[in-house]
């Protein structure tokens, strides 16, 4: 497992792949016999991805040459290394003897001398480990939670350095994976003791009676009660967007930015077989996502549909009900679960991307019948694609905000859901980080 996972991390950085992309291939590739093979590859992968700021800081420490200058091969190698035996229940020997191994067998004889070296000296030094000064706090928290400097201090700006070291170190905590059952074909009950049945861990969730978080799970695609659409992935944030929604019956519903179609098709499972969910993505790509899913989850209610949302579409003008714009945006509130996130991101794709969702916005809220409604969410923290957003479609549209505190759980009452929207914290809440907001379209007069 350790020689694929070398593999998959050279493929990362030389090839700018992401992660869970380059992860998945060699899953698929290699097929691992034992659940445990392949959780040890995906763990080894994605654990030093994750902490690769911090495992290099350690690694620079100890080694004459800093790991930028180090040979692709041998850098991947030596965060390995340094990953099993700072963060995994690994023999400090195996990591690295193996290492070494890798080392000679891929060419490097001549550096395997420097590798072990620099690995034995970690192993021996673990308990007096160096730790970065708090005085600088925003290189502190990069470091020790490995962020680049400019999101840390911008999340220190934004929310302060206390509630953005929780934050940093949520996202570095193992997630469980939390679904939604599909209400339509089975009930949560139901669909906990068939998962149980097929040796899954089941929870339920924080706040919503239909969510429940799973574990110890090979390959979801092997679970029967997946493949025949009773449950799809969802994190409780997520489906918070579509609880607040007022979806009734017969309702027109349009997702205009939808795949992989979470979204739609929590949507339609309130619809019950009536009304319709027109279901909008940019490419074909991205469509073919949402109707891969919806053959899985058997909507009939379902359109899906390519569509440029930036572009109107005098068809749809004030015929919706419920108008879901879950736009894009940085994604920041899921960096514990994509790792690239937070290494590609730009402080200048995050003002591209909040202006990319006004002109989004410009565009769409005209779809909304008067009475109607819009909800506005990302999945970010940054308060520029959020909060400032809703100023601005406040000041630019005729939409007005409206409270959502009836349609949110206790634990989440009081947080300025009276004035129509809520801003979920990892570490705070026990979920991702969410944005979720709820405007209704004045009646003519
Ligand atoms: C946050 S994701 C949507 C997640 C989805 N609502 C769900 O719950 O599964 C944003 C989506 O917007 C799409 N998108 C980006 N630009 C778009 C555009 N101009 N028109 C339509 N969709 C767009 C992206 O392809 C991406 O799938």
């Amino acid at each position: 497992m350790r020689a694929e996972a070398l593999d998959t991390l050279i493929d990362i950085e030389r090839n700018k792949k992401l992660s869970h992309i380059a992860i998945g291939e060699t899953l698929m590739r290699h097929q691992f016999e034992k659940k445990s093979d392949r959780a040890f590859y995906t763990r080894l992968c994605e654990g030093v991805t994750e902490r690769k700021i911090y495992l290099d800081y350690i690694l620079d420490t100890y080694s004459k040459t800093p790991m930028r200058k180090c040979k692709p091969l041998i850098r991947s190698l030596l965060r390995m290394g340094a990953y099993q035996i700072l963060f995994m229940d690994v023999r400090d020997a195996a990591a690295c003897s193996e290492a070494v191994s890798l080392a000679k067998k891929r060419g490097f004889a001549r550096l395997s001398g420097f590798v072990n070296g620099v690995l034995r000296t970690i192993v021996r030094e673990k308990d007096r480990l160096p730790v970065p000064d708090k005085k600088e706090f925003d290189k502190y928290l990069s470091i020790t939670y490995s962020v680049p400097e400019w999101l840390s201090r911008l999340m220190i700006d934004q929310y302060g350095a206390q509630t953005a070291e929780m934050m940093f170190a949520s996202f570095l905590e193992a997630r469980p994976l939390t679904i939604r059952t599909n209400l339509s074909v089975i009930t949560p009950e139901a669909l906990e003791e068939e998962l149980k049945k097929e040796g899954v861990s089941v929870e339920r969730g924080t706040y919503l009676p239909y969510a429940l978080t799973i574990s110890h799970l090979n390959y979801l695609g092997k679970l029967a009660a997946f493949r025949q659409g009773k449950f799809a992935v969802q994190d409780e944030s997520s489906q918070l967007a579509v609880e607040v929604a007022d979806i009734n019956e017969g309702d027109f519903v349009l997702d205009v930015c939808a795949a992989p179609g979470g979204k739609t098709f929590h949507a339609a499972d309130r619809l019950h077989g009536t009304g319709k969910v027109l279901s909008r993505d940019l490419t074909e790509y991205k469509t073919d996502l949402i109707e891969e899913n919806k053959d899985r989850m058997c909507y009939e209610n379902v359109e899906v549909q390519q569509w440029d949302a930036l572009v109107e579409d005098e068809s749809l003008l004030e015929s919706v009900d419920v108008l879901l714009a879950d736009l894009p945006c940085s994604g920041l509130g899921i960096m514990g679960r994509k790792n690239d996130i937070k290494y590609q991101m730009t402080q200048q794709q995050l003002s591209e991307l909040a202006q990319l969702q006004r002109n989004i916005l410009s565009v769409i809220w005209k779809y909304v019948k008067p009475g109607g409604e819009m909800i506005f969410s990302t999945c970010t923290l940054n308060r520029g694609e959020n909060i400032e957003n809703i100023r601005w479609i406040e000041e630019n549209t005729p939409m007005r905000l409206v409270s959502i505190e009836d349609y949110l759980p206790e634990t989440l009452k009081g947080r300025t859901g009276s004035q129509g929207y809520l801003q979920l914290i990892p570490g705070k809440d026990s979920c991702d980080g969410f944005f979720i907001s709820k405007f209704e379209r004045p009646e003519a007069r």
